[in-house]
């Protein structure tokens, strides 16, 4: 297992992610501000913030490897974020139902070989949503620190349809890609990625 890898996230599951491909890190979260640009493009918004979350990291340990990272979907070109409170939850989960969004994770890793990023697109259809399966999904309070306000690795595996795409990014790192930026910064992981 490697020691080296320092996680700029409050993220638990990046970290079990991580460790899942056999990464140990340590964990050091940045709070940057997650204010889109007005304008700007979903993909844009979260290889910035993965890429801010990084260097901010690095600013705080300059001799390390640090990765940042940043999960927001896209529901036709509009950016939905953590819900953050029960209202804009129930928003998002109106506008959600029945449709398919694109859920974007972008990972940034920082370190001997500068600033490497990567972005993956993956896309989910959510069933028909009614309003009492809302309020009993609100209840549990499982989506409040997702964005769109759900985790498909959660109990809403119950109303998730289809993922094309990629799993591991949607619960918020792409682990393919982010093996393949490791090994390029010197972290070892469980075995080396396939040569592309
Ligand atoms: C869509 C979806 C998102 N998520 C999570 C992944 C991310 O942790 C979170 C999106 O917020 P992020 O801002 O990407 O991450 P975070 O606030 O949890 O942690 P940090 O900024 O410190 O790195 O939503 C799930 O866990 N399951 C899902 O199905």
């Amino acid at each position: 297992m490697s020691e080296q890898l320092i996680l700029a996230s409050a993220s638990p599951r990046r970290r079990m992610l991580l460790e899942t491909i056999g990464v140990s890190c340590q964990v050091m979260p940045m709070d940057i501000d997650e204010t889109p640009e007005l304008d700007e493009a979903p993909m844009a918004y979260v290889r910035r913030m993965a890429c801010e979350k990084a260097r901010a990291g690095l600013r705080k340990a300059p001799n390390g490897v640090v990765l940042g990272a940043d999960t927001a979907l896209s529901l036709e070109g509009v950016i939905l974020g953590k819900p953050g409170g029960d209202d804009r939850a129930r928003q998002m989960l109106e506008a959600l139902s029945g449709r398919t969004h694109q859920v974007l994770s972008a990972v940034a890793v920082a370190g001997p070989a500068g600033l490497l990023s990567e972005c993956v697109i993956s896309e989910v259809t959510v069933a028909e949503l009614d309003a009492a399966c809302i309020d009993a999904y609100l209840a549990t309070g499982e989506g409040q620190d997702k964005a769109g306000g759900y985790a498909i690795q959660g109990l809403a595996a119950a109303f998730i349809q289809r993922l094309s795409g990629s799993y591991s990014a949607v619960v918020g790192l792409p682990l393919c890609e982010t093996a393949e930026l490791l090994i390029r910064q010197g972290i070892a992981i469980w075995q080396p990625p396939r040569s592309a």
